[in-house]
């Protein structure tokens, strides 16, 4: 039997979560609470004796900062951390850093829900000149602009995870690592809806809570043994 093992946690609660907020690819840390949700999902894994062999994340500190409280609270920092903007969540365009509610007067709750659980309909653009957009951000000043999205529809960020799944974490998957992803809510329904085969219309009623765990075992043909959630 294989020991392939995909272990996903959604970062803790954000100050923008916390808020109401659309956050998307703007860089807000997390919350008191979100703090706690991280290390209760390090002692979750404690408790269920699993030690990831590696452990991958985005460049947002939501996820870094939960990963590595996480790994804290399991005392097994040593291992390698690989970060790629590829996991980064769901760039949600001219909505970051606006009110939740007050896209949803403003849309409408069908157009905001196609949106913000559909599968191909992205949120308006943002435009190159503000603020908000990372092309000026010199964090990503080495990456093709072509690969810095101005917004994203859940397929768009679905396409940019798998590459990096495909291309960096299935081989620790086929070495029958335990690997650890720190990702974010739509970054990681995206994965789960590769993973699960599910449908447009399944990933609209599908959810990730914030510090929630799933767990995947695989077989040597890479196929799904068995799914866990874990819940504290
Ligand atoms: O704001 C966001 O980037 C995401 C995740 O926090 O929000 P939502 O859950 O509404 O897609």
């Amino acid at each position: 039997m294989s020991k392939a093992r995909l272990v996903l946690v959604r970062h803790g609660q954000s100050i923008y979560n916390q808020k109401n907020i659309f956050t998307g690819w703007t860089d807000v840390d997390l919350s008191q609470q979100g703090r706690d949700e991280a290390k209760k999902a390090g002692q979750l894994l404690k408790k269920h004796n699993i030690y990831p062999d590696i452990c991958f994340t985005s460049w947002l500190k939501r996820a870094i900062h939960t990963a590595q409280i996480l790994l804290q609270d399991l005392e097994w920092e040593h291992i390698n951390m690989l970060k790629s903007y590829k996991l980064n969540e769901r760039h949600y365009g001219d909505w970051q850093g606006r009110d939740k509610d007050a896209i949803k007067k403003e849309y409408g709750e069908e157009k905001f829900l196609a949106v913000r659980r559909g599968y191909d309909v992205p949120p308006p653009p943002l435009h190159v000149n503000d603020e908000r957009c990372v092309w000026n951000d010199k964090k990503y000043a080495n990456i093709d602009k072509k690969l810095l999205p101005l917004h994203e529809s859940l397929k768009d960020t679905k396409k940019r995870v798998l590459e990096y799944y495909t291309e960096q974490i299935i081989l620790e998957l086929q070495k029958e690592k335990t690997v650890l992803i720190s990702a974010h809510g739509n970054s990681l329904r995206a994965l789960v809806m590769e993973l699960e085969k599910m449908t447009p219309q399944e990933i609209v009623q599908f959810e990730i809570p914030t510090g929630e765990i799933i767990m995947y075992d695989f077989d040597s043909d890479m196929k799904i043994l068995e799914k866990n959630v874990l819940i504290g």
